[in-house]
């Protein structure tokens, strides 16, 4: 099997977040401009998996991402992990002002909701320019040459397209997580994340109802309540058939080869509310730092 893996780069944090997962391992990574690259690399067989950042820990899913895996990039999830981010803001050298200067910031629209609150802060009259990863904004700083021009993300891509670094840290919150997945067609090998977390299953399956009556939802969710089985997520989004429908992403806290889980499926299937399984797969924690 290719031992590769597709992901967002090179210097980006979901190449970070994927050297950290795969440490010690022979996975070689295949950095890839934009997120529909990193999907086709994989969807062609270059690449065995994709690496996409999913989920931030305040302000909620990266639907475009996905929507990409559950509309066009049929690909099951294998893995998941968090990982902590640390983003820095960072301008050509010649620029020399205060912050509030900055006209522009370029950067992945993830970095920018990580930031919200030192944007509005300190750079309030910033136009925020959202382009396919923070190392493309540092890139665009460097390639257009504007000292007012700023970019947000990790010091390695500041550091690759000269530019210096005027905060570091900006993030909102200390504890500023994003959740990755890795998804490919065949099954990740076991992992093991230098002395993190204990490792769970979970699944994620994507509800999708055949019409809509009065407790349709609440039908389908007790098919899981009575079997005690825990849901981490609940999501609703449309199905882009007909305006007004919905699918429904729910991550499980329990595997698909579990009795439970199987038979809560089967169950919601009988009602006539289809259901694809889109991963079952260990999932990898991150300590927290103390506060
Ligand atoms: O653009 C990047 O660096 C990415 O990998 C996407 C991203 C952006 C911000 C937080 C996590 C992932």
């Amino acid at each position: 099997m290719n031992r590769t893996v597709a992901v967002l780069g090179p210097s980006t944090y979901s190449e970070e977040a994927a050297a950290w997962l795969l440490q010690g391992t022979d996975w070689r990574l295949v950095p890839c401009k934009t997120i529909a690259d990193v999907f086709e690399s994989t969807l062609s067989g270059r690449t065995a998996f994709s690496v996409v950042p999913v989920e931030n820990t305040f302000e909620g899913s990266v639907s475009l991402h996905i929507d990409w895996l559950v509309n066009e990039a049929d690909l099951p999830i294998q893995t998941e992990w968090v990982y902590p981010i640390h983003v820095n803001l960072m301008s050509l050298p010649q620029f020399d002002g205060e912050w509030r200067r900055i006209r522009k910031v370029l950067s992945h629209q993830v970095a920018f909701a990580q930031c919200r609150r030192f944007l509005n802060e300190h750079l309030p009259e910033a136009e925020l320019e959202a382009v396919g990863s923070t190392a493309e904004g540092a890139r665009l700083v460097g390639e257009r040459g504007d000292p007012y021009t700023a970019a947000i993300g990790p010091a390695t891509a500041g550091a690759r397209y000269g530019l210096k670094l005027l905060a570091p840290a900006i993030q909102d919150h200390k504890n500023n997580f994003t959740r990755f997945v890795l998804a490919g067609k065949e099954p990740m090998d076991p992992l093991r994340p230098e002395g993190r977390g204990e490792q769970a299953r979970k699944t994620t399956l994507l509800l999708m109802p055949g019409e809509d009556f009065p407790g349709g939802l609440h039908q389908l969710l007790s098919a899981f309540a009575w079997r005690r089985l825990n849901l981490t997520k609940i999501e609703s989004r449309p199905t882009k058939r007909q305006l007004g429908t919905y699918y429904f992403y729910v991550d499980v806290d329990a595997s698909m080869e579990s009795v439970l889980l199987r038979g809560a499926v089967e169950e919601i299937r009988a009602v006539g509310c289809d259901v694809r399984v889109m991963g079952s797969y260990p999932t990898y924690g991150f300590p927290e730092e103390k506060a």
